[in-house]
Parts: structure tokens; C-alpha cells; sequence
């Protein structure tokens, strides 16, 4: 282990499902400490496949096949599944894309937040409940008492996700998955939680994986961006490169769909087919290569 590893450094890293159905094909990225990299792509790119293979929580079906996920230098394939359970627990958070699905229905929101810090991280009934008011006020819940006291129900989607976020970053993990955290709410609720998430990344200086398919959000949130397509990387380079000067033409087709970053009096310009059919070409190539390379 390095002196100064990474905070999460993922090596060629393959996803399938059972019967050899490839979803992530040799993903590499890395994530140094206080850093914000987004995940970006189209819908079924693989974005959120790779926060859940990085916390454990793949679908059954999906297994990884190949390749090394190191968390603050600890490679987690090589721990025994109890300890990397414990390992990913304690060092690293979930925001999820749904508030509604993650919270328990019939569970207050108090225990939901303060018990997996009594249980994951040890800490004493009294110092979970303050730790946990003091996030609730962080995220400006404006009565946190009253809150902890309610269900999940009794409370707005922009609320129940400004309780994840302070559920997420209460330890004070060093890596934050924020898997499409504002997708399920209002326009204006959106820029609401984002501003929150990156005002809370700043103060605590936690390294975020941060997967959306906006690159809008991508321009205001991260300093690196990872662009997927079929569960490939295309593209990785700091935010700043991806925008002024993109090196792939997927890149460049993401930068032009998007409205407010394409040229206005252009119309709207979808990902062209065209481009689309070449890369899957490409990728199936490279699929039958793998296939001689495992085969060997
Ligand atoms: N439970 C599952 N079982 C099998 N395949 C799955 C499962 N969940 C997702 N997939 C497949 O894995 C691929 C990647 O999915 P993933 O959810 O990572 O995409 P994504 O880039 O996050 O897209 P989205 O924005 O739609 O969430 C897709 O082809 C999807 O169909």
C-alpha cells in the first residue's frame, strides 16, 4: 500500500451478467481525496454499475469478472466478505437516486440516521444524536427535532433527500456515491440539492463519485469527468478539458445534446445513430478480443 493511496482507484474492472453479458468492460478511473468525478452517459451506460460494484451492493446477477477496486489503498477483492462489508461501511456513503425507496416507511427518520452510526461506527447513542441534528441543520432542515421524530411519509421528496445527504455524510466518510441524487425531484428542488451536496463536499472535503446523465450538473459539480458509452470509458479528463476541448466525438455528440451548452441556434441534436452504430462496432471488436484474451 502506498503512502499516499488514492481514495478509490478502480483497475480494469469487469462487470457480467451470467451469461457473459458484459456491463462494464475495463473500467479504470481513480479519486483522490476531496475530489469530484462524474460519471456521465446515456441511460444503460453502466454509470451506476460502477458506484454499486465500488459499495457491494450489485445485483445478484451481477457479478464482477475481472479486475481491482482499491478503497484509501485496500484492494477489496482480496478481504474476506465480512471485512469488506465493514471496510466499504465505514469509510464510504450512498445517496441514492429515489429518497422514497431508500428510507424505511415505517422506521422514524431519527433512528434511520443515528443507529447505523451506533452500529457501523461505534459511536455512543447520545454523540449519534447530536451528530445527527447537527447534520440535519447543515442540510437547513429548519426544525430537526420535530424531524427525527417524523416518518418518511409525513415529509417532501426535498426533504427526504436532504435526509440521505445528511444521513451520507454524518460519519464523515472519505468517498460519497451520489448515484443520480436529484433525477426524482422538481427542477427547482434539483438545484436546491445540488448546491447542497457540493457546499457539504467543500466544507468536509469528502471525494465524491457523482453519476448523473446531465452534463449540465457535470459542468457544476465535478473537476473530472468519466464519459461512458456500453459500458466502456471513453473519455477521461478534468471537467474544464472535457467542455473546451473534448477529445472524443461521444464526448462532443453529449456536449451537443445538451441545450444549454450546444449552440442556440441549432436544434436540439440527439446522440446521431450514425455514431452510435460505429461505437457498438468498435466495442464488439474489442468484445472478441477479450473473448481470445480470456480464452488464452
Ligand atoms: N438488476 C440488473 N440485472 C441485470 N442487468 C441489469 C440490472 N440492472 C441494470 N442492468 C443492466 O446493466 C447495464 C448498466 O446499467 P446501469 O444502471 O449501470 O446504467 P446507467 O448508466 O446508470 O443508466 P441509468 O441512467 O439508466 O441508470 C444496463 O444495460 C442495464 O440494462
Amino acid at each position: 500500500m502506498s503512502l499516499h493511496p488514492h481514495t478509490l482507484e478502480v483497475m480494469n474492472l469487469n462487470v457480467a451478467l451470467p451469461r457473459g453479458q458484459r456491463l462494464l468492460r475495463d473500467v479504470s478511473l481513480t479519486l483522490e481525496p476531496g475530489e469530484v468525478r462524474a460519471l456521465v452517459g446515456e441511460s444503460g451506460a453502466g454509470k451506476s454499475m460502477i458506484g454499486k460494484a465500488v459499495l457491494g451492493i450489485l445485483p445478484p446477477a451481477v457479478k464482477v469478472t475481472d479486475g481491482e477496486i482499491l478503497l484509501e489503498g485496500r484492494n477489496l477483492g482480496t478481504l474476506t466478505d465480512t471485512t469488506r462489508r465493514t471496510t466499504v461501511a465505514k469509510s464510504a456513503a450512498l445517496i441514492p437516486q429515489d429518497p422514497l425507496t431508500a428510507l424505511n416507511p415505517v422506521k422514524k427518520i431519527g433512528p434511520q440516521i443515528v443507529d447505523p452510526l451506533i452500529r457501523i461506527h461505534g459511536w455512543s447513542r447520545d454523540t449519534a444524536g447530536t451528530k445527527a441534528l447537527d447534520l440535519l441543520d447543515r442540510v437547513h432542515i429548519r426544525d430537526p427535532k420535530r424531524v427525527m421524530e417524523s416518518y418518511p411519509h409525513e415529509l417532501s421528496g426535498g426533504m427526504r433527500q436532504r435526509i440521505l445527504i445528511a444521513a451520507a455524510f454524518a460519519p464523515s466518510p472519505r468517498l460519497i456515491v451520489a448515484d443520480e441524487p436529484t433525477t426524482a425531484l422538481d427542477v427547482t428542488v434539483q438545484k436546491q440539492i445540488l448546491r447542497l451536496i457540493r457546499e457539504l463536499q467543500r466544507e468536509t472535503g469528502t471525494a465524491v463519485l457523482f453519476v448523473t446523465h446531465d452534463m449540465g450538473v457535470v459542468a457544476k459539480i465535478s473537476q473530472k469527468v468519466t464519459v461512458l458509452f456500453a459500458g466502456k470509458v471513453m473519455e477521461d479528463a478534468p471537467t474544464r478539458q472535457i467542455f473546451t476541448d473534448p477529445q472524443h466525438p461521444y464526448t462532443r455528440a453529449l456536449i451537443a445534446a445538451t441545450p444549454s451548452y450546444a449552440d442556440l441556434n441549432r436544434p436540439f441534436s440527439p446522440v446521431p445513430a450514425s455514431l452510435i452504430a460505429e461505437l457498438h462496432g468498435d466495442i464488439r471488436q474489442d468484445d472478441l478480443r477479450y473473448g481470445e484474451v480470456r480464452a488464452r
